[in-house]
């Protein structure tokens, strides 16, 4: 329904030939649409009953607008060279696939209240306390408050003078008119002083941009009264830890280091960065100083983790061919090895072992055991619990398992060469390395098989008994083992210490099945895990609808290839479709001051995606029109102005 001064549309439900007439009397007075789309019409001369002077038509008009009606067909640019309208470009590279997204199925929740909208999705449960749906929303953007449940703080966000929640400060900020006070940092610039964020990488070499991950952190003051059906704007994101877990990552993958003396290049890798900071040479495990970089392969564009082996000469082709039977473990539980070859880039003879990278990953003996690591008294040498030290167990078992079952051995397994990496994950690194060095060592694979399980044993006391110089004091050590763990624990340990007699059963399949119950056990947490992860995902999922829609909308809005045509932006659907744009993002309070509010955009595009049947009331800025549109009207407009956008310029006349 129309009844300001906007345009007419007429009546029709064809979107071909001459309007249909639905009701004679009124034909007249209504502008034949063909004129509107193409300038003439055709059947003018032919019987066509629609009127062709739009001169005439003044005093009808207010009739007319009564026939705005969001079925109208959607109006189809066509090229007016003539009149100024430039033709819309083809260059438009997103896919109408691409972009148009599945239905969206709103959840209902059965904690709202009796009388909500059953239709309210999670999403849309924004920061706010969501009250019952407004099922004929009457009220105006630009003159009263948005047609909202009342705001509510929500304990991470300020609710700003005007009755605006804005979720991303606790303080008035410039955007509130009115504000008083210390002026909040804005999360969306960039902070030069570090303060919001260059914290982190601050003391982190190589780190020139901070990551901007505090973005959707909860700032408090928190609330706890919030009832069931009530959320607040983190509830509609992936939870923080793992987002910031995952910046973190994904800027310590990016990490680059301008003018560093490292190579540009070694062999087919770039942008070396190195990830050991103990600049201590270290042979004991290799006989060799081992340096780790990471780097960009130029083959494939991905990072992996170089393994450097200082001086080393290679004298036996064939030792580093072993390499190759590396290639095959693929196991969640070992970095996995790609590649090996001897470099001069470093200006020595060096080998080079190409691994998986893991961004930020830390070794076991980093995380637990303090002493002699790079982070001396970072860690208090903490009790490791039981269940963690059984999940490392079986983690390590498991990748011990593919190793022994491609008939290839560890050969290292202490904890600086197991990797951590995330929170109790674990994979057995410098794997092959030994294979390479040590080529003409005369153990049988079985023997190098049966210390594997010892070194495993060894490891697991160094760890629970806390200490890295397990090897100096092993009675003690074991004693401390045996008082602080379950028996099952310290007889599984004990079993492997012994790995060494040459029994048929000693093998790592055997002490697999000695531990299936903790294998259970595991199996079941990384089961938990995985449904945790999903239903993260699942909440992302979400938000990138809100994504597209935006997209969509931003894409029809006012295309300046279009500002000429008062077809596209001033009529129709593309008019209220830039009301609506109005509606979700300027409205203003009772003292037309701007509504921030994070909770009315995110419920209004839910809505919109949903296609609710909900009726909001759009208004002009001028004031001078009005129209009361259900969501689900709103939602068509949407997709048929897009579509229409999508057609290529020859097949829009
Ligand atoms: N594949 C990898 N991906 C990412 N980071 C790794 C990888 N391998 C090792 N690192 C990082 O490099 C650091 C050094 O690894 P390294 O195996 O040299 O251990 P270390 O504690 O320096 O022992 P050592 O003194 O024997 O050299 C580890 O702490 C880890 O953070």
């Amino acid at each position: 329904m129309a009844s300001g001064g906007k345009p007419p549309l007429e009546d029709t439900r064809r979107t071909t030939g001459s309007p249909k007439m639905k009701s004679r009397e009124n034909a007249k007075d209504t502008l034949c649409r063909n004129v509107t789309i193409y300038g003439r019409c055709r059947y003018e001369d032919k019987g066509c009953a629609f009127n062709h002077d739009p001169t005439k038509l003044n005093a009808n008009q207010s009739d007319s607008k009564k026939r705005f009606n969001v079925d109208s067909p959607s109006f189809t640019p066509s090229l007016l060279s003539g009149n100024g309208v430039s033709a819309p470009k083809k260059s438009t590279a997103i896919s109408p696939k691409a972009a148009s997204a599945a239905p969206f199925q709103p959840r209902t929740t059965s904690s709202l209240p009796p009388g909500s909208s059953h239709v309210i999705c999670l999403a849309s449960l924004a920061s706010l306390a969501i009250g019952p749906s407004t099922s004929s929303a009457t009220s105006r953007n630009r003159a009263n408050p948005p047609v909202q449940a009342p705001l509510q703080g929500n304990g991470n966000g300020g609710i700003t003078p005007g009755g605006a929640f804005d979720p991303f400060v606790t303080t008035p900020t410039p955007m509130t008119p009115g504000a008083v006070g210390p002026v909040s940092a804005n999360p969306y610039s960039h902070d030069p002083t570090g303060a919001m964020g260059g914290a982190f990488f601050a003391s982190q070499t190589g780190f020139q941009q901070p990551i901007q991950y505090h973005l959707y952190a909860p700032i408090g003051p928190h609330s706890q009264n919030t009832l069931g059906y009530q959320r607040n704007v983190h509830d509609l994101f992936i939870p923080n830890d793992l987002r910031e877990e995952l910046q973190k990552k994904s800027a310590a993958t990016l990490q680059t280091l301008p003018n560093t003396q490292l190579p540009a290049q070694v062999d087919y890798f770039h942008s070396l960065v190195p990830l050991d900071l103990n600049h201590q040479k270290n042979a004991a495990t290799f006989g060799y100083p081992s340096w780790i970089y990471k780097a960009q392969s130029s083959k494939d564009g991905t990072f992996y983790a170089l393994r450097r082996l200082e001086g080393f000469r290679l004298t036996n082709e064939k030792a580093i061919r072993s390499v190759q039977a590396w290639k095959r473990v693929c196991n969640a539980s070992v970095v996995t090895i790609h590649d090996a070859f001897t470099s001069r880039s470093f200006q020595d003879s060096s080998l080079i072992f190409v691994t998986d990278y893991h961004p930020l990953s830390k070794t076991l003996a980093d995380q637990h055991l303090s002493a002699g690591t790079r982070f001396p008294g970072r860690h208090t040498n903490a009790h490791i619990p039981e269940q963690l030290l059984w999940g490392y167990m079986t983690q390590i078992a498991n990748g011990l398992k593919a190793i022994h079952g491609n008939g290839l051995a560890a050969r290292v397994l202490e904890p600086s060469k197991i990797l951590l990496t995330a929170k109790t994950r674990v994979r057995i690194n410098a794997c092959a390395i030994l294979d390479v060095v040590q080529f003409d060592n005369q153990r049988t694979v079985a023997d190098l098989q049966r210390q594997d399980l010892v070194n495993f044993g060894q490891l697991i006391v160094t760890l629970g008994a806390n200490t890295p110089t397990v090897a100096h004091n092993p009675t003690k050590a074991m004693e401390h083992f045996t008082r602080a763990y379950s028996s099952q624990l310290k007889n599984s340990v004990f079993w492997l210490l012994n790995g060494l007699q040459k029994d048929q059963e000693r093998t790592i399949d055997t002490f697999i099945a000695g531990i299936s119950s903790q294998l259970m056990s595991t199996f079941d947490s990384a089961l938990h895990l995985d449904d945790q992860l999903n239903s993260d995902l699942a909440r992302e999922l979400e938000n990138g609808r809100i994504a597209r829609l935006l997209s969509k909308l931003g894409f029809i809005n006012e295309r300046p290839e279009y500002e000429l045509d008062p077809r596209w932006s001033e009529s129709g659907e593309r008019y209220f479709l830039k009301l609506f744009r109005d509606y979700v993002f300027h409205s203003v309070d009772s003292q037309g001051d701007p509504v921030v509010d994070l909770g009315h955009v995110l419920t209004c595009l839910n809505k919109l995606d949903a296609g609710t049947d909900e009726k909001i009331h759009l208004v002009s800025r001028d004031d001078q029109s009005s129209f009361i549109v259900s969501y689900k009207e709103v939602k068509k407009a949407l997709e048929s102005s897009f579509q229409a956008l999508m057609k290529p310029a020859r097949r829009m006349h």
